[in-house]
């Protein structure tokens, strides 16, 4: 029951109605515009937010969408009352595609660069933060889904999908931070296969190598989400978060170190004629699939 105030553009709600029965005393609140393809829900009883993707067809990660999703992992990191925050998508079947191709395939070369920048900061945000994080990965999650799967806390996903990091297939080369993160959850051995076979695991197939920790049926997720979220919030939040920071900060650390080195090797990379001869077959593969 959402008994919260809309908000439009970047303000966040500053009231919530209450009614005086217990029942409404839960205060959720969406802070994000109408419109919009996120939508975050706080929910100020339980200090979870849902943050549901929402870019049709298949919430590819271009600059604009990454964007969005950088001040809503801003607001959920400023708002005392987020104790956790779970990702999930609104998009049937699919959790997300992915970095949008289109960013990279006869880029323009401000933007290109802009996009690298925005990407860099989103999984900054989303490795570092503060509150639980839980991924509800309710459909596919390849290449990009699959680092924002891997960067959250702990993972549920639903049968018959696949995530991974792909990037092989596409013909060019994960940034080493997405392997590093791949490499944290599920070790050496998985990573040097997964990666250079740009493996997409069935869901069961992920959950055997550690890539999930859970499966649940697909209407399931988020309320397993939920009740997981309980779990962690029993531990005492400053320990918790201060052993997640002592094991994430080195690899955060790193991308950081190299931030627009990082961003030069990708714009030099991906403008290479060999890697957009690439680029351009794959986007032409995914159009002609369904034909
Ligand atoms: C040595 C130095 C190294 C430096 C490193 C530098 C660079 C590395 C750089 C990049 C790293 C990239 C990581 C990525 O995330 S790349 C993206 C990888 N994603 C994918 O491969 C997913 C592709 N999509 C799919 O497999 C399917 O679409 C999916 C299973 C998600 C959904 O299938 P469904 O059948 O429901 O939908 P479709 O009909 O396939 O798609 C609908 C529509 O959407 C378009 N589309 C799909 N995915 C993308 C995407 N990622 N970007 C842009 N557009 C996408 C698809 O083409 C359809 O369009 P249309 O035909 O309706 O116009």
């Amino acid at each position: 029951m959402r008994i919260g105030i809309v908000t439009s553009g970047l303000g966040i709600a500053r009231q919530c109605l209450r009614k005086n029965t217990s029942v409404y005393r839960t205060c959720r609140r969406q802070v994000t515009g109408s419109g919009s393809p996120l939508d975050l829900n706080v929910d100020s009883k339980t200090g979870i937010a849902v943050l549901s993707m929402n870019k049709p067809p298949v919430n590819s990660l271009n600059l604009e969408f990454l964007t969005e999703l950088n001040i809503a992992l801003e607001k959920v990191e400023n708002d005392k009352q987020c104790k956790g925050l779970i990702i999930t998508s609104s998009i049937p079947k699919i959790f997300s595609a992915g970095l949008d191709i289109t960013e990279m395939y006869q880029p323009d070369i401000d933007r290109l660069e802009e996009f690298w920048r925005t990407l860099q900061d989103m999984w900054i945000k989303l490795y570092g933060m503060n509150c639980v994080t839980i991924a509800a990965i309710n459909g596919h999650s390849p290449a990009g889904g699959c680092l924002m799967s891997m960067s959250c806390d702990y993972r549920i996903m639903a049968p018959n999908y696949t995530i991974g990091l792909n990037e092989t297939q596409l013909g060019i080369v994960a940034p080493f931070w997405f392997a590093d993160v791949m490499l944290n959850t599920v070790g050496f051995r998985q990573t040097e296969m997964a990666l250079q076979l740009g493996t997409l695991f069935k869901t069961e197939e992920a959950l055997n190598i550690g890539l999930i920790d859970k499966v649940v049926p697909q209407e399931e997720v988020l309320s397993a989400a939920q009740q997981e979220m309980q779990r962690w919030f029993k531990i005492p939040g400053f320990a918790r978060q201060l052993s997640k920071t002592e094991l994430r900060r080195p690899t955060i650390e790193k991308l950081l170190k190299k931030k627009e080195e990082d961003i030069g090797y990708f714009r030099d990379y991906i403008t290479k004629d060999a890697i957009q001869k690439s680029l351009g077959m794959y986007l032409e593969s995914l159009k002609n699939r369904r034909k």
